[in-house]
């Protein structure tokens, strides 16, 4: 049974060129799945839509010289009228599309960019079969009624979930179902079904081709978002992580603390034991505090033996239960068998009056510093931080 299982998992990683499970995985991202890669991918939709629409503006015009020369009169000066208004279309949508890294902002753009030789086939097929043409004209318009399979195959282009691209196929297979049925006194049903049928395959092996994209896009942010030691986020994409999070809170009120964690006396195991068992401690007490988070809390190597947790919509008080959750889960141990223990300091965006986030950076730092001179192994929080100031005082 296991054996099967590994051939078939084998054979799936196989055709799909990653694990099934990761493939499969992008089949409903959610749009605020994470919200690095929702900007990447945004960002990356958009600059192809520019591409698409860019290129497509400068061969439509040109299309114009075979419909002038192969079409009658007055059915190449309509065609040509069509050809501008789309050229236009196209131009001003590669000029106007600009990466926001803004999810909503790639689905208008995809949007217009379909729409535009969805409603060119509208006007332009009923209008090919009202003025029957013949000979070579009659060829290239039949090749014309070929435009929705190529919209179709367009969505290969980007890297959409199954549903996203389903939703950006539909109009294009309406369009076609309602050209058929606009005609279904001049053509048989058989060879319409026949074209449907043979669009919608077309259409799934775009969104298939689309989702491993996607697949392929998400691992690859994910080897350059992430330290490869720790599988934490890595200090550039956290930073950027820490932005958008901080913004967030900034817009909805919400509370957001932050963990500085620094290792206690790790110089030592490096020195004691090699630089090989310190990376197996890091990589260890990272791996436990992940464990010990939830889904949509961030954790991010902010450098050496230093780490940062950032904690959306949440106050200092659940970030300290956080932190006592986590040192007494433990964060593992040293090669001697003695506990790995970590110094904590949490700050909190409102309470703390931060401006910005490297000022609740700094402020989280500080108090790690000061359970560092407090003797280890200890969180300071804002209470404690404050205690200590008036002992200092009195
Ligand atoms: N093995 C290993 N060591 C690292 C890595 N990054 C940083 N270090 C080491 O971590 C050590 C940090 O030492 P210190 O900053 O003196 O801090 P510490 O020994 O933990 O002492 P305190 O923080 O004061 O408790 C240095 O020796 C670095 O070389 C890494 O990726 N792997």
């Amino acid at each position: 049974m296991q054996t099967l299982k590994n051939t078939s998992q084998a054979l799936a990683r196989a055709v799909l060129g990653v694990a099934p499970q990761k493939f499969f995985g992008s089949l409903f991202l959610p749009g605020g799945h994470a919200p690095l890669l929702s900007r990447k991918r945004a960002d990356m939709i958009i600059s192809r839509v520019r591409m698409v629409a860019g290129l497509f503006a400068v061969l439509t015009p040109l299309w114009i010289l075979v419909d002038a020369l192969v079409f009658p009169w007055p059915v190449a000066g309509l065609l040509v009228a069509g050809r501008v208004v789309t050229t236009l279309a196209f131009a001003l949508l590669a000029v106007s599309a600009r990466p926001s890294g803004r999810l909503f902002d790639a689905y208008r753009a995809l949007a217009f960019m379909f729409s535009i030789p969805t409603l060119f086939f509208i006007y332009s097929h009923p209008l090919l079969s009202h003025f029957s043409v013949a000979g070579p004209a009659a060829a290239i318009a039949a090749g014309y009624a070929f435009l929705p399979f190529v919209m179709v195959a367009g969505l290969s282009v980007f890297p959409l979930t199954a549903s996203e691209g389903a939703v950006f196929a539909v109009p294009v297979l309406a369009a076609e179902a309602v050209i058929a049925l606009m005609q279904l006194d001049m053509l048989n049903w058989a060879s319409h079904l026949g074209a449907f049928w043979l669009l919608m395959l077309i259409a799934t092996v775009a969104i298939l081709a689309g989702m491993s994209q996607l697949s392929f896009m998400m691992s690859l942010i994910r080897q350059a978002t992430h330290d490869g030691l720790t599988g934490c986020f890595a200090r550039a994409s956290g930073e950027e992580l820490l932005e958008i999070q901080f913004h967030i809170a900034e817009r909805s009120g919400a509370p957001l603390s932050l963990v500085f964690v620094d290792i206690d006396h790790f110089k030592q195991i490096n020195d004691r034991f090699g630089h090989e068992a310190g990376d197996r401690v890091l990589a260890h007490a990272a791996q436990t505090m992940r464990a010990g988070l939830r889904t949509g809390d961030i954790l991010l190597r902010w450098g050496g033996e230093e780490f940062l947790l950032i904690l959306p919509n949440t106050d200092g008080a659940t970030a300290a239960s956080v932190v006592r959750r986590l040192r007494e889960g433990g964060l593992g141990k040293r090669p001697d068998g003695s506990h790995v223990t970590a110094s904590f300091g949490v700050a909190e965006r409102a309470a703390d009056g931060a401006a910005g986030w490297p000022q609740l950076v700094e402020i989280a730092d500080q108090r790690m510093y000061l359970a560092k001179i407090g003797g280890r192994d200890r969180c300071v929080g804002r209470t404690e931080e404050q205690h200590a100031q008036q002992v200092q005082l009195a």
